[in-house]
Formats: structure tokens, C-alpha cells, sequence
């Protein structure tokens, strides 16, 4: 069975990667990403600064999911600028995910990451907008404004990274940003934002940061993975390659993914509770589906989810 896949151009050896923020922040991790059966290496969403991040615990995994506040610990723009010619040695794509505290920070990162030619650059729009607004990603102007700047800068596949959206209104309207701002590829969902997990035997939150709110991955938020991961499939009629993010535990959650659309799919939760050997597991579960199924590919059944 194949489980190759080309997005925007760029062959990947499998459709399985890690996720922005999954293993994914030193210089080991992305070797090691790089020497495992990952179809990338994607690296958590830089900075400009070198960022510590916020205090822990900040991830806590529980049967069914995790929630998260890790307050993007990365190791600033610059540093990943001169990994990447390292990275891109290990025969997958890079793909760099920028993010930034406000938005002037996208293009000054964007500019300096293209230079280093990953395979792919992708825009985290989960990141923090003026005080008081709601992430980038929930405010169309400001997305559809930061978009625009990065896109002049970015020279290679630019993709954008979105929250989930919870109507169809807000479908339709970021279809319509994405639309005018020459994006190349989607990747939704982000983790779920602001969960509360409470421990009842103990009577406390399970994070430290933001009073235990968090955003939640996991085998809970599949079912708005998909739905998100549907909305933009039928809005653009399969012509924005989707990489499908959310609630991948396994082959056969994988294989929904790519019924409702999805190009390739990436993984958070399951790498960060088994490690990486979870790619060989969800590769061979993946292709054990798609063989009971009789696809040849994952090409072959991308978008064919029936509707009653
Ligand atoms: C949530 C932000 C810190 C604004 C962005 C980084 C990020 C984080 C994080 O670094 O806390 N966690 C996620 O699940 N998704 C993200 O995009």
C-alpha cells in the first residue's frame, strides 16, 4: 500500500508527520523525528525570541485526550534558520511553523525561515492577538491582514494552521480570507481551545498556566477535527491540499481523515504519550485499512466519505 503523499508540490515518503509542538522543539527532537518513520519533521511553532515557556505542568494526558498550555517553548527563529539546511538531510520535507506574539513578528520570522528554504513554511493563526481580542484566528481581519504580509515574504508553499470553527458562518468567512491570500495548503485543526480537565480526587485543575485552561487534543476533539477538516474539503472542492490534525490515535482514525478530505494527517497526543514508534504502528494500521478497504492509496479514498 502507498502512504506516500504530495502537497503543494512536495513528495512526502508518508502521509503520517508529527504535529507543530509534538517532540518537535530542540535540535535531538527534530533528528530524531528525522531519523523515525515520520513522513516530515515539522518544528513547534517558533518566536522571535528563545521562549521558556510556561510553568508546569502544562501538559497532562488522560485516557481519551490531553489538555495543554505550554506557552510555546521554542528555541526563537534564528536557531531554527540554522537547523534547517541539517534538518532537510533526512530525506522528508521540513516544514517550519511560524507563529509570533503579535502580529508584526510573522514577517520578520517568515522572512528569515524562507531564506532557509524548508520544504513547506506554515502560519499558526492560534497565536495571540491584541489583549482582549480573540486569537488571530477567530478575528478574520487580522488573519486575512497577516496573511497577506507573510505571503509577500514566503517564497515556498506557505499553508496556515487553524483553530476549529464550530459554525457554518465562520466557515464560509474564513474560506473566503484564505481565498484572497494565495495559501497553499490548510492544516486544521489546532488543539481545542481553553478546556478545563479537573482531577476529583485531588479537587484541583491538572495545568498550572491560565487558572488550568487549555487547549484540548486528542481522541475527544476528533469529531471537530473532521467536521473542520469536511467544511473546507467541500468549500474548496479539494483543491487546497488539507493536512488533517486532531484526534489521530490510530490507522483507522487516520483513514476518516482522509474520507473527509484530508492529504496527509499529523499526529500531537499519541506521539507525546508513545513515543515515536507510533508512526510504525499508524503506518501499518493505516495501510492495513486501506488493503481491507480495497485502496491502493490514500490518494484513492481522499473525499470519498458518503453522505445519507
Ligand atoms: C496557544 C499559543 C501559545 C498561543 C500558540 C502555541 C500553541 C500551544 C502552546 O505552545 O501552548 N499549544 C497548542 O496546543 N497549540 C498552539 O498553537
Amino acid at each position: 500500500t502507498d502512504l506516500s503523499t504530495t502537497i503543494a508540490g512536495v513528495k512526502f515518503p508518508s502521509c503520517v508527520m508529527n504535529a507543530a509542538g509534538a517532540l518537535c522543539v530542540t535540535r535531538d527532537e527534530l533528528v530524531a523525528l528525522g531519523k523515525s518513520r515520520a513522513g516530515a519533521i515539522v518544528t513547534k511553532s517558533m518566536t522571535v525570541e528563545a521562549r521558556q515557556g510556561n510553568p508546569e505542568p502544562r501538559y497532562y494526558g488522560f485516557p481519551g485526550g490531553s489538555i495543554n498550555s505550554m506557552g510555546l517553548p521554542n528555541l526563537g527563529y534564528r536557531a531554527y534558520a540554522e537547523l534547517i539546511p541539517e534538518l532537510k538531510q533526512f530525506g522528508k520535507p521540513v516544514i517550519a511553523s511560524v507563529a509570533g506574539l503579535c502580529e508584526d513578528d510573522f514577517p520578520t520570522i517568515a522572512a528569515v525561515i524562507n531564506a532557509a528554504k524548508p520544504d513547506l513554511i506554515e502560519v499558526n493563526l492560534s497565536c495571540p492577538n491584541i489583549p482582549g481580542k480573540p486569537q488571530i484566528g477567530y478575528d478574520p481581519e487580522a488573519s486575512e491582514r497577516l496573511l497577506k504580509r507573510v505571503r509577500k515574504v514566503i517564497t515556498v508553499p506557505m499553508g496556515v494552521k487553524l483553530p476549529p470553527y464550530f459554525d457554518p458562518a465562520h466557515h464560509e468567512v474564513m474560506g473566503k480570507v484564505i481565498g484572497r491570500c494565495e495559501v497553499d495548503f490548510l492544516n486544521m485543526i489546532n488543539s481545542v481551545g481553553n478546556g478545563l480537565v479537573v482531577d476529583p480526587d485531588r479537587e484541583e485543575v491538572v495545568i498550572k498556566p491560565k487558572g488550568g485552561f487549555g487547549g484540548l487534543g486528542g481522541t475527544i476533539i476528533k469529531a471537530v477535527a473532521l467536521a473542520n477538516v469536511r467544511a473546507f474539503y467541500k468549500i474548496f472542492q479539494g483543491k487546497i491540499p488539507i493536512i488533517g490534525t486532531g484526534g489521530v490515535m490510530n490507522g483507522v482514525d487516520a483513514f476518516e481523515h482522509f474520507l473527509c478530505g484530508a492529504s496527509a494527517v499529523q499526529v500531537g497526543t499519541v506521539l507525546v504519550e508513545e513515543g515515536l514508534g507510533a508512526f510504525g504502528r499508524l503506518e501499518a494500521e493505516l495501510a492495513a485499512q486501506l488493503k481491507k478497504k480495497g485502496y491502493g492509496s490514500v490518494t484513492e479514498c481522499r473525499g470519498k466519505v458518503k453522505e445519507l
